[in-house]
């Protein structure tokens, strides 16, 4: 049978930093009454204005927790925005000419991308899937930027009529869901919700849209279950609700979104995007690697590359590079040991550490690295095939 997903009801639930007296945390919100004041953006153009424009423009969160680390993100690519104060909405970044950068809400992000008045934005997958709602003419052109990691989750009661109730089959086997009195879900996500929930052929489930401060819906009565992000989880523990299994909607990080029509038609886009793209990749392909140069004795260069070969850890991301070292002693020059070079994943530096030390590698030197250009950028090949370029 076809599930019944209907949205219904508006409520709006707000709140107020910091926590009034009283609240135990920041993220409880049972004891909390509040305001908020989010500040518009002014409207960055308009359709009519879009085709006449010949600049480019890149919408980047202007608030919130994925604004300063998306612009650590293009500092870190030699790409820093230069804000003449930080209350306009509009910068520049003084590496890519022809450039605006506009801060802008993410919601606001996606809707300026589709209406034309953006060509480029990062946002987190969530918000991009959310109001870009599968449109054709949006388009990932960076699907991992590695920050602002979360998951859009159901979450639960930990108490109740749900103490014991630990998946979604639970939760949709529960025979309290009727036509006349359906799940009642609170979320900012009503297209990713009740399509999940149809997917899922959840059955009696009703959706009502919420504006922050979520967790306490279910707690006031609100809603019985609610679909929010998650991150540490410690504001659903603090509010009493629990994730349940096969509840997660989508796997969430900041992604670089772009418009085709752009892409293939104003100029200079492409450009722009391929170079944005390629110090991405570099810097992110580089951040999680160091490079490690050590000396090794043996009697040659192929010896060498031998035994580092022989250890799991250490073959890099080609193999070693590895250069005979010229000594002088009693007035000879000759060659009793090698320097080599490989890169090494943050995440294993200290085993390969041990390993190196375990075939002779002594003088280890340790060092970070700014960017790893390879020959060419896969995703770049990936989107001129996706624009049929
Ligand atoms: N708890 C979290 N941990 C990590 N990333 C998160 C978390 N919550 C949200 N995000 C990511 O950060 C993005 C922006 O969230 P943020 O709360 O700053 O703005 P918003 O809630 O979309 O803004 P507004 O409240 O003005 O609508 C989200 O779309 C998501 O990708
Ligand atoms: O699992 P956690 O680490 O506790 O994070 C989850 C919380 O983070 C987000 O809220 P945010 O702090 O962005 O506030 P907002 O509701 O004002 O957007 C989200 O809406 C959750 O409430
Ligand atoms: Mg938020």
């Amino acid at each position: 049978m076809a599930a019944s997903v209907e949205i219904h009801g508006f409520f709006q639930l707000r709140r107020q930093h910091p926590p009034l007296a009283g609240c135990a945390s920041r993220r409880q919100f049972a004891v909390r009454a509040s305001s908020d004041s989010a500040v518009e953006a002014p409207v960055a153009g308009s359709n009519g204005a879009a085709s006449e424009r010949t600049v480019v423009r890149l919408g980047l969160p202007s608030k919130g927790r994925m604004a300063e680390e998306t612009l650590n993100l293009l500092k870190n690519c030699q790409l820093t925005a230069r804000q003449v104060n930080p209350r306009q909405y509009v910068a520049d970044i003084p590496q890519l000419s022809n450039m605006e950068v506009w801060f802008q809400r993410p919601k606001d992000i996606v809707r300026k991308l589709h209406a034309g008045d953006l060509d480029l934005g990062i946002v987190g997958l969530d918000t991009f899937s959310e109001y870009g709602q599968e449109t054709e003419d949006l388009i990932i052109v960076h699907n991992e930027l590695k920050y602002g990691d979360c998951r859009l989750s159901i979450a639960i009661p930990m108490y109740g009529i749900f103490e014991n109730i630990n998946s979604l089959q639970d939760l949709a086997q529960m025979p309290h869901w009727t036509k006349e009195r359906p799940l009642r879900v609170a979320t900012g996500f009503t297209y990713l919700g009740p399509r999940f929930m149809k997917e899922k052929g959840m059955k009696h489930v009703s959706f009502s849209t919420a504006d922050g401060a979520l967790e306490a819906a279910p707690a006031m009565g609100i809603s019985d279950a609610i679909l929010d992000l998650v991150s540490s989880g410690t504001t659903l523990r603090e509010n009493n609700l629990k994730e349940i299994e096969g509840g997660v909607v989508l796997e969430s990080q900041a992604v670089l979104v772009a418009s085709k029509k752009s892409l293939i038609q104003r100029s200079g886009v492409l450009d722009i995007t391929h170079e944005i793209l390629e110090r991405l990749e570099a810097h992110l392909r580089a951040a999680a690697q160091f490079t490690v140069t050590a000396h090794m004795r043996g009697s040659n260069a192929e010896e060498v590359a031998e035994k580092i070969h022989s250890q799991p850890s250490l073959t890099g991301l080609q193999g070693p590079t590895i250069s005979p070292v010229y000594c002088k002693r009693d007035g000879k020059v000759s060659v009793d040991y090698y320097a080599i070079i490989i890169c090494v994943p943050q995440k294993t530096l200290y085993k390969s550490v041990q390993q190196l030390r375990s075939i002779g590698g002594s003088g280890v030197l340790v060092s970070p690295l700014t960017y790893i250009f390879e020959e060419e950028t896969p995703r770049w090949r990936d989107l001129l095939s996706e624009l049929g370029l």
